[in-house]
């Protein structure tokens, strides 16, 4: 990478004539963070630890030991591009609270952000503008390219605002480990590879560059497990929006302002805020005959002020707001899809629809490779019947392939495929046992699973039983 300039700190008695652009961290006119501000961050890390006199510190997440090495506030750095100098300085968020009058676009704020101030010679002005500030700008994507960290978003209120907090996040889940039908995992895939390549085409049919996928079925079925998947195949961010802490629509949109481009919003379990969201809307609807914009109340009861509609929701989905940014997945989810009001599911909205379903034979010899390092087994043709019978999710099935006594020493170790010695003949064997018993207690629980459902009383023979004979009566 080209460096821009070197860097030393220096207070210069002389400014005039200077120019004074400033960046703030946040952006007042449009509410967004302002990504210059982070930019120009990230490009004085690289460049003020030779000069700086006091620098801060601090740990990036508990799986970095480096620390990350900032500029204090009230720190100035010196640089130096194609032989202009100029001065950068971090001023600290400071209070309007001092006189005069607040005129703020940020509700409840009433604080000045933090801003860095440059300071150059107004002959240098061009270059600063067309060069400096883009190479600056383009070294940054560059670092962040180089050193991304892939991160978890979720919401909460802070001070009366919403706001995302993020953690690094590294699933586990990939599409090689997530089990289901495999045409349907190549479908899905072959999706998500022509949405991420899709730029040209949605700025030619003149689409936001957006895509929503609704992801239904039971508890344990993996939908989790595939937004795991679908942010390691992409490389994207996750937002885990809470709907129940979200104030209100002016609220919502903020914080959809505030998600990056490359990332996927996920609202979990969406029937059980659509609840909420039909009831409401239905018993507004005979008030006033207006089912688009009658306000709604979330079902938690300590947040009782909570107001955002189904139209907000809409439009975070798919109105105005939503074409401000791009490259964003949309992920809701669903134990319940028959629930769902048809308007959040419409073709356009929700572009797939995809049912993870119950565990069979397909899922199930997936599983076992993962869990068993196995790809065959007598008892494979008793175990795909049964789970044909019955309805066994792959959270039930990952459970019972799980080891039992923390035994995975033999599960991780390669082995020959013709062992000589006696240690890879032990292995071999060690792996077929705790395969043997793993499998054995799966086929023992799902022949009682069927069982059970087979005794189960079917609601025609209760109903039966619970009506007193006519002829008896
Ligand atoms: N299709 C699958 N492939 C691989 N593992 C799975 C699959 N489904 C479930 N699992 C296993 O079961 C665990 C629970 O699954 P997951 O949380 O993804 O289910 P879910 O459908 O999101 O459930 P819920 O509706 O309760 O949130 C996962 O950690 C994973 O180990």
């Amino acid at each position: 990478m080209r460096r821009l300039g070197t860097s030393s700190v220096a207070w210069f008695p002389w400014r005039c004539p200077t120019s004074t652009p400033t960046s703030r961290s946040l952006c007042p006119s449009t509410l967004q963070r302002n990504m210059l501000f982070d930019a120009i961050s990230a490009y004085l890390r690289s460049v003020c630890l030779d000069g700086a006199s006091k620098l801060r510190a601090q740990l990036r997440n508990n799986s970095n030991d480096d620390p990350l090495i900032s500029l204090e506030e009230n720190q100035e750095v010196a640089d130096s591009f194609e032989g202009a100098r100029m001065w950068w300085r971090l001023f600290p968020k400071t209070s309007k609270k001092r006189g005069g009058t607040i005129i703020s676009f940020l509700p409840g704020d009433s604080d000045e952000p933090r801003s860095l101030r440059l300071v150059f010679h107004k002959r240098h002005r061009q270059l600063v503008l067309n060069s400096y500030l883009p190479g600056v700008v383009r070294q940054w994507r560059e670092l962040i390219a180089k050193n991304r960290q892939r991160l978890l978003f979720t919401n909460h209120v802070k001070d009366g605002k919403s706001m995302w907090s993020n953690v690094p996040y590294n699933p586990p889940s990939t599409f090689d480990l997530l089990a289901m039908e495999p045409a349907k995992k190549v479908e899905i895939m072959d999706d998500l590879r022509a949405f991420q390549k899709g730029k040209e085409y949605h700025s030619k049919v003149g689409k936001a560059w957006k895509r929503g996928y609704l992801l239904h079925g039971p508890p344990g079925t993996g939908k989790t497990t595939m937004i795991g998947a679908m942010a390691n195949f992409l490389d994207y961010d996750v937002y885990d929006l809470d709907l129940i802490s979200v104030l209100n629509n002016a609220d919502l949109r903020k914080l959809f302002l505030d998600t990056t481009d490359k990332s996927i919003i996920v609202i979990e379990d969406i029937d059980a805020i659509e609840v909420e969201l039909t009831t409401n809307r239905k018993g507004k609807k005979a008030a006033n005959g207006d089912d688009k914009h009658v306000v709604i109340g979330l079902s938690d009861k300590n947040h009782d002020k909570s107001k955002v509609t189904l139209s907000g929701l809409l439009n975070f989905i798919d109105g105005l707001w939503s074409a401000c940014g791009s490259e964003r997945i949309f992920v809701f989810t669903t134990n319940h899809v028959d629930h769902l009001d048809p308007a959040l599911t419409r073709r356009g909205r929700m572009d797939m629809d995809i049912e993870m379903s119950y565990c069979r034979f397909e899922a199930f010899k997936m599983l076992a490779k993962n869990y068993l390092n196995i790809t065959e087994h007598s008892l494979f043709s008793e175990i795909e019947g049964l789970l044909s019978e019955t309805n066994t999710t792959p959270a039930d099935v990952a459970d019972k392939l799980m080891p039992r006594n923390g035994e995975i020493g033999p599960l991780l170790d390669e082995i020959d495929e013709e062992p000589v010695d006696r240690d890879s003949i032990m292995l071999r064997y060690n792996r077929k046992r705790h395969a043997d018993e793993r499998l054995e207690s799966l086929v023992e629980t799902l022949i009682m699973k069927r069982a059970k459902m087979n005794s189960a009383t079917s609601p025609m023979e209760e109903a039966k039983e619970e009506q007193p004979n006519a002829e008896e009566s």
